[in-house]
């Protein structure tokens, strides 16, 4: 049985559908992405899930029943601000916010698994972006929920922070616990979730594991050549795409491919070998971009 199931889950917006009648299921202790450009619909599915937004069809189960309290009281949800920030410490917010539960988190493991120790007496407003989102993930984890809601957790942060956070987000998987977050960011994707589900214009186009999808869509690696490489006539000879700076050749055999190369004398300095990407898979399912 599914911890979580969505069945024909939709939303409509006066004539636009934002979610349509999607469907899946995740098991508990899993991280589950839901990945997909702006405005595909992740966060409107969400938030159907948390309670805070209300499908025009379909149903949601928790543990196999319509979510009742004991959903409300077993979830966890990662906000983008509150507004309590401005006026109190970083100990202070987890205090107040642990006041308003029965069931809570002990605090000293959650302010060191979320390496708020040595910002407990600070102002949250004087929070850098980083410590911000953890503040926000530790108040998320504040009455100890089975689930926890993360949408685009990593949006506006720098690379090393947003490296730190995925390594807290598998310290939170660790403990057992399952995560469902929203991104745009392949790598982010890739990294975190066991389980896929990849959203465009409100509705599913692949699910899966990020390797089984990759494996199940690409037979070739990219030979990636610089765009003075080749000129156009060779560029088709050789069915390379232009892809950035970069002309990119899918190959199903990197040896006959180089050899092909090396026999038009094609210059090779320039050459980088690279495996297909979710960027990519999005990019062969939708002919767009992952990131406009
Ligand atoms: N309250 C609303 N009223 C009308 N349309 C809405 C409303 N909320 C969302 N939409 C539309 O529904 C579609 C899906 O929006 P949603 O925010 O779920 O996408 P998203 O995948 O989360 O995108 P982003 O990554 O930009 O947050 C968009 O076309 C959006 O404009």
């Amino acid at each position: 049985m599914y911890q979580l199931e969505v069945r024909n889950l939709t939303k409509r917006y006066a004539r636009h559908t934002a979610v349509d009648a999607i469907s899946f299921g995740i098991p508990a202790g899993q991280c589950f992405g839901l990945l997909g450009p702006n405005g595909a619909g992740k966060t409107t599915t969400i938030e159907m899930i948390e309670g805070i937004t209300q499908p025009c069809a379909g149903d949601i189960l928790y543990k196999g029943k319509p979510r009742d309290r004991q959903f409300k009281n077993e979830v966890g949800i990662q906000f983008q601000s509150t507004a309590l920030m401005d006026y109190l410490s970083v100990g202070e917010v987890l205090r107040l916010f642990a006041g308003l539960y029965k069931r809570r988190a002990d605090l000293t493991p959650l302010i060191e698994l979320c390496h708020l120790g040595d910002f407990v007496d600070r102002d949250a407003a004087k929070l850098s972006g980083g410590q911000r989102q953890r503040l926000l993930l530790a108040l998320a984890l504040i009455n100890d929920p089975e689930i926890i809601f993360l949408d685009e957790p990593t949006t506006g942060l720098d690379p090393q922070s947003r490296r730190n956070f995925w390594r807290l987000i598998d310290d939170i998987k660790a403990q057992g616990k399952t995560v469902i977050l929203t991104t745009h960011y392949m790598d982010e994707a890739q990294f975190l979730c066991d389980q896929l589900v990849i959203m465009d214009k409100g509705k599913i186009i692949a699910e899966g594991s990020p390797e089984a999808l990759l494996k199940h869509h690409f037979e070739q690696v990219f030979v990636c050549l610089e765009a003075g490489a080749l000129d156009d006539v060779q560029a088709e000879q050789f069915q390379a795409d232009r892809s950035r700076d970069q002309w990119q050749i899918a190959s199903a055999s990197v040896e006959t491919t180089l050899q092909t190369l090396m026999t038009h004398q094609i210059p090779l300095t320039s050459l980088q070998i690279r495996t297909p990407t979710l960027d990519d898979l999005f990019l062969k399912l939708t002919g767009s971009q992952l990131r406009d």
